[in-house]
């Protein structure tokens, strides 16, 4: 592997963050495939230098289209993906790690090699990410990785639990954002495998007769890269860098006449070219002029990518073709398309953000170490002058410490002045509320962190570092010492832990960032707050990042920055969201009906406070249906016995050394179960800030280790819960990927399945691509897979059908669960 130059990452090539710069694009043609070679079709196109493709047969032929283009670079069939990233897109991607946003595409039309290239480049990128950071000794790197799809323009979160179609909000500092996106922090190069296995998995891809492997979506992969100092090195280089870098693998163009696509491929496919289109018209206008109106609006993707669009970032797409004398047309749309980008500006700025809490921190910390040198100096009795400098180094610090806070009241004042202008609730701002479990280790985070996006808990339990044999857990150790251990990061898990419990009760804007512009010249930000530029000696820009929560008071405060989501979106997902909060009420009533049908009144006070305190974890939507309808009376049984029986337990400790053994072995179950019942973390930290360890805990501990085990028990039952539905996901791709189409009908003819069984599973092997998770699709899937293989059982339901198909462990007839996948298949 190529190693990394430091200009690469310091100077991206040679380009001067800040000032406008074009896009880099370049062509890439890949070589004619086997279907091309057998139609005899011709290759018409050739690279005749690294910067310029010519039409061969346009010499010939009179065209009022040009023979020749020129672009930043062209690869011919010959090319590799190495050379193709080296050669330009290395110093795109790598820009973030010098807090410049950038972004690279693959476009082209369908079966151009768009994936091929892009799946590369993705993997080179971020592994000479990796490699440099391991070199730097002087900066903290932190890596977050996300993944969406667009999919018939509905944005899907590829790293996800639920298929629920997320929201795009407008941000007035970051631009566009999706909303309650998960966003996992990347540990290292086996962990990225892992996620990006999950996002092939997961991504909407079809046979067309154009490609086998189409894929159906766009797909967008982001890695965000914060990086702050080690050490302290001054007030000014104590700033920290965030940028974001979007791998983005566009669905191709297609014709319905060449695809041969009906039904659900037509729809797809007229998704994808009205997207296209839009991305096209942006882009055309954007090489015109940055000034007029650009429809960005008029798609999702173009949305999302504004800013990688004629924005704040640093771009290279990368445009694919077919050579082959069929795609003539399409070629040369896509050339034009690559020549109208060639004309788009984009000015990329180093995103530098100031973090106030953690530079005071910094300089605390700095200044705790000088004065340990100066005590040890003064004590070894060493020179005047070294402990004259400390001295005068320390009272500087305090000096920048009081002008900080200065700082920071002042700024406070002017949000609280506008505020109560605004009619709104003071209490709410960070430095005001006192949340009951908020401690002083926390307090230097809880301003602290994006919380715009809102993202959902998303850690992996190694992640976590959570050992399950861990004696200090519970009541061995304090909170804050929890936290610190078992958080990767706490000040997001607390935000959203309080944005959650504040959520109903009113918006509130509680972050307060102060962010820097390259120049090192700062200026209030106060235009989303619709006031006026703050005189400072040097100003400053305060922007409100801010949870979705405070969206309502951005609108009523600066109509001008509209939080708009879009409308469709907003239906489906609070569609969505009724359906959720309904089937989590059910769940809850059903627990308290169930409390006080059983529980004496002594026992319903406890059971009470019990489910007034125990957040209720959200199983899978399916898993909830699965207790409510066939685990109902299991249910009640589990409970009904629960407040007896915990407080003859509790009478009965006759030591502490009983409760503490006890005690350790419900631990144990519980963390246990948390584990395989994909118990979200922040159920756990609650659950955990509860218990104290004092033997009246035993109430607490013993409902949570019934409703824990009533839920493995649901868990276990429910064949169709999500851990598996990914499984099922993964391993049918992976055993899609392994046949080509020859090697598919040899299996057909192998198993003597005859031709109309063939195409049968053809179709259902799309059926259950394109609806991998869809409990709809999957029940129609069993059923004709039960038909198909022979596993047809008049008496059972498609729903046991389809558990009896996929189910681990069993072997319907003589086939195993995976033959029976592997059949479905082909
Ligand atoms: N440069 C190349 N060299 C060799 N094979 C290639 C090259 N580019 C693409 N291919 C092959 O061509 C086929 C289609 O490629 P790919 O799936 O990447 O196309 P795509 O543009 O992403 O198509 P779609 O838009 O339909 O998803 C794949 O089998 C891939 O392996």
């Amino acid at each position: 592997m190529k190693s990394l130059t430091g200009d690469e990452v310091n100077h991206g090539g040679g380009q001067e963050p800040g000032a406008e710069e074009k896009i880099f694009v370049s062509v890439r043609v890949r070589p004619l495939n086997e279907k091309e070679i057998a139609k005899n079709d011709s290759c018409d196109w050739e690279c005749v230098s690294n910067d310029t493709i010519l039409y061969k047969s346009g010499l010939t032929e009179r065209s009022t289209y040009p023979n020749a283009y020129t672009f930043d670079r062209v690869y011919g069939c010959e090319s590799t993906t190495r050379q193709v990233y080296e050669e330009g897109v290395k110093r795109v991607a790598l820009s973030a790690l010098n807090g410049i946003n950038s972004s690279v595409f693959a476009y082209g039309q369908t079966s151009s090699g768009k994936t091929y290239t892009m799946t590369g480049i993705t993997k080179y990128a971020i592994s000479d990410i990796f490699d440099y950071i391991e070199k730097q000794n002087d900066r903290k790197f932190v890596l977050k990785f996300s993944a969406i799809e667009i999919y018939n323009e509905c944005v899907r979160d590829l790293l996800g639990t639920d298929n629920t179609p997320l929201r795009l909000l407008d941000d007035p500092v970051k631009g566009t954002v999706v909303d309650k996106l998960t966003e996992v922090r990347l540990t290292d190069w086996a962990h990225l495998m892992e996620l990006l296995a999950v996002c092939e998995a997961q991504r909407h891809i079809g046979e067309t007769s154009m490609n086998e492997m189409s894929s159906r979506s766009h797909q967008i992969i982001r890695l965000t890269i914060e990086s702050s100092p080690s050490e302290f090195a001054g007030i000014r280089s104590a700033s920290s860098l965030t940028a974001t870098v979007n791998f983005v693998d566009l669905a191709g163009s297609e014709r319905a006449s060449q695809t041969l696509s009906a039904g659900t491929r037509l729809k797809e496919g007229c998704h994808i070219n009205r997207s296209l289109l839009t991305l096209g018209t942006v882009i055309r206008k954007l090489s015109k002029s940055r000034n007029g109106h650009v429809p960005y609006r008029d798609s999702k993707l173009t949305r999302i990518l504004q800013n990688s669009l004629g924005g704040n970032a640093r771009t290279a797409i990368v445009c694919t073709l077919s050579p082959a004398h069929t795609h003539l047309e399409q070629t040369r749309n896509t050339l034009l398309f690559a020549v109208c980008a060639k004309e788009v500006r984009t000015s990329a700025q180093v995103n530098v953000v100031v973090s106030e809490k953690a530079l005071v921190k910094q300089l605390q910390r700095e200044m705790e170490r000088l004065e340990r040198e100066l005590k040890n100096m003064s004590l070894a009795n060493k020179n005047e002058s070294v402990i004259k400098e400390k001295e005068s180094q320390i009272q500087e610090m305090q000096q920048e410490i009081k002008d900080l806070t200065n700082e920071r009241d002042l700024a406070r004042t002017r949000l609280e002045e506008i505020l109560r202008a605004a009619g709104i609730d003071q209490s709410l701002l960070p430095w005001n509320e006192s949340p009951p479990l908020r401690t002083a280790s926390w307090d230097g985070h809880l301003t602290s962190g994006t919380s715009f996006n809102a993202p959902i808990n998303t850690y992996s339990k190694d992640e976590l570092n959570i050992p399950t044999e861990d004696s200090c857990f519970f009541n061995r150790i304090s909170t804050n010492q929890f936290m610190d251990r078992y958080l990767p990061d706490p000040s997001q898990e607390w935000e959203r832990a309080s944005q959650r419990t504040r959520s109903n009760s009113s918006d509130s804007c509680k972050d307060l960032q102060y962010i820097e512009n390259d120049g090192g010249q700062n200026v209030y930000n106060d235009q989303c707050l619709g006031s006026s530029v703050m005189e400072k000696t040097y100003s400053r820009n305060v922007s409100m990042a801010r949870s979705t929560s405070c969206s309502a008071v951005i609108r009523e405060m600066a109509p001008e920055y509209k939080v708009v989501a879009d409308e469709s979106m907003v239906t489906e997902e609070s569609e969505g969201r009724n359906v959720q909060s309904k089937s989590d009420s059910d769940l809850q009533s059903l627990c308290r009906q169930d409390s006080r049908t059983s529980a004496t009144s002594a026992d319903e006070k406890e059971m009470k406070q019990t489910d007034r305190d125990i957040i209720i974890y959200s199983p899978t939507r399916t898993l909830k249906e699965v207790m409510k309808d066939d685990l109902k009376g299991e249910y009640h049984q589990y409970m009904a016995e629960t407040p007896r029986a915990i407080k003859s337990k509790v009478d009965s400790f006759d030591s502490d050394h009983e409760w503490e053994l006890l005690f350790e072995e419900q631990r144990r179950k519980i963390i246990k179960l948390w584990d395989e019942c994909n118990i979200p973390l922040i159920h756990r930290t609650y659950f955990f800030l509860l218990i104290q360890g004092d033997p009246s805990d035993s109430v607490y501990i013993e409902v949570e280790l019934r409703r824990l085990s009533f839920l493995q028990k649901a868990v276990d039952h429910a064949a169709s819960t999500r851990a598996l539905t990914l499984e099922r996901a993964m391993l049918s791709r992976k055993l899609l990927r392994k046949y080509t189409a020859k090697e598919r009908d040899a299996l057909f003819e192998k198993w003597g399945i005859d031709l109309e069984s063939r195409n049968r599973r053809v179709q259902l092997s799309q059926l259950l691509w394109t609806k991998t998770d869809d409990v709809e699709h999957a029940k129609e899937s069993a059923e004709i897979v039960a038909k198909l293989v022979g596993l047809a059982e008049p008496n059972k339901t498609p729903q046991e059908l389809f558990a009896l198909s996929f189910a681990p462990k069993q072997e319907p007839q003589s086939y195993s669960w995976r033959d029976t996948l592997s059949l479905l298949r082909y």
